[in-house]
């Protein structure tokens, strides 16, 4: 039995070659951005006016001068205009060029417009006041967002706004979800007494689809030679085969077997954690990655959150991130020799903590209870007693 750290390098290790494609820009949001976004032009690209009202040069304020004549009008999206009588003013608005001759803008609010004349009614003006200067927030030709960026709402506007239409971005791989076992029926059908319904696959197909994959899904049954021909199916089409139950120590427990049959290479089988022990996950030769999860749904659902997660954001070159941590608000004993990722609830302390309450449940069958936790905290090996009041790395919900 390897421990969790082993288990994560080698994930790590075993990534698949990352593929980059070119989307056009409204289908990149949580893509990885696979190239460096540089500013095109400067931030902003002008001396833009920040609020409607007239600019001036603050000069003539300086030496006196109270009431002004209008001269014109500047529009956002109108050419610069020039101020020509240097005691005059221009009305601008917001987003507008400011003119050249002018070095501040007075609000509306701070004036009275009347027969071509503006009459400065505040004395604290001050001068460069109501600019947004040309490349005060980036110049042109600046490194604005890194490559392996996940593309968020604000990489998206700066995408939008460097004209930048198609994004090079990470391609995700074909995935195949399958659940495994003789008492697993669809959720359409009413189950014998000796059945159940195979959840699994639904809720691993939903956190795929929430990392942007949609996946395809199978039914194997407990039959050694069906599962051998369909899985050597499934590994010549899928870069990832995601299954789940049949790794453990019964009898029908196929998995291992068949697997390391089909040519695919064990790289490891059981780690030191609970939930989650039996976590199979091996290469083929042929390129694709198998993991076989622990069927019981909390070890399948735990071992989708804390290692397929990490190795698929690798996998896509993501950059690396760190797990935030939360703070115990209950102690916790756990003797095994392992690994425990306790489910928890979390709260905001009314200081602003992160508070990780346990919500123990009743073993890795009890996917009822992950309704009411929000993620799992990682407890580490070598310690029986988790005190309220320590922090561990905290792995949230997807
Ligand atoms: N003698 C031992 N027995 C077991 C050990 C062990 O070390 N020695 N490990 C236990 C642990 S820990 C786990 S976890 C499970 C893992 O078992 P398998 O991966 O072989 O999974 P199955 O036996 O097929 O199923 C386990 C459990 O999960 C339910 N299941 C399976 N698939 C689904 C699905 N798609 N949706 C909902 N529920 C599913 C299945 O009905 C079983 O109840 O082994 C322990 N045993
Ligand atoms: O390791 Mo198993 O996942 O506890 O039920
Ligand atoms: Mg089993």
């Amino acid at each position: 039995m390897i421990t969790v750290e082993e288990a994560q390098n080698i994930l790590l290790s075993h990534q698949l070659p990352l593929k980059v494609e070119a989307l056009p820009l409204d289908q990149c949001y949580g893509k990885v951005l696979q190239e460096d976004l540089f500013a095109d032009r400067d931030f902003p690209p002008y001396n833009r006016v920040t609020m409607d009202g007239i600019a001036i040069d603050h000069a003539s304020f300086s030496t006196g001068q109270r009431v002004m004549n209008i001269e014109g009008v500047a529009p956002a999206g109108a050419p610069q205009l020039s101020l020509e009588d240097r005691h005059a003013c221009l009305e601008v608005m917001t987003g507008a060029i400011l003119p050249s001759g002018t070095d501040t803008v007075i609000r509306y609010e701070d004036i009275q417009t009347e027969g071509g004349q503006a009459t400065i009614q505040e004395e604290n003006i001050v001068q460069g006041q109501n600019i947004h200067y040309q490349g005060e927030d980036r110049s042109a030709g600046d490194l604005i967002v890194n490559k392996g960026t996940v593309i968020s709402a604000a990489e998206i506007g700066i995408c939008a706004t460097i004209g930048k239409s198609v994004v090079k971005t990470s391609q995700l791989p074909k995935v195949m979800v399958i659940s495994t076992g003789d008492e697993l029926v669809d959720i359409q059908e009413t189950p014998e007494a000796h059945q159940i319904r195979r959840s699994n696959v639904y809720r691993t197909v939903s956190t795929l689809g929430e990392l942007g994959i949609t996946a395809d899904t199978a039914h194997l049954p407990d039959d050694k030679e069906e599962i051998r021909r369909r899985l050597s199916g499934f590994l010549e089409s899928y870069e990832v085969i995601m299954l789940s139950g049949g790794v453990s120590k019964g009898k029908f427990d196929f998995l291992p077997t068949v697997l390391a049959s089909l040519g695919v290479q064990k790289l490891f089988h059981k780690i030191k954690q609970r939930p989650g022990k039996p976590f199979w996950f091996g290469t083929h030769p042929g390129g694709s990655v198998v993991f076989a999860l622990p069927g019981n749904p909390i070890s399948s659902f735990m071992c989708m959150q804390a290692y397929f997660i990490p190795w698929l954001n690798h996998s896509l070159g993501r950059s690396n991130y760190d797990l935030p941590h939360a703070i115990l608000s209950e102690s916790i004993q756990f003797k095994p020799d392992m690994v425990y990722f306790a489910q928890v609830k979390i709260t905001f302390s009314r200081d602003g903590r992160l508070l990780a309450l346990p919500i123990e449940g009743h073993g890795s069958g009890d996917l009822a209870n992950l309704v009411d936790a929000d993620g799992f905290l990682q407890l580490p090996r070598g310690k029986d007693e988790f005190e309220a009041g320590e922090a561990y790395p905290l792995i949230l919900f997807r």
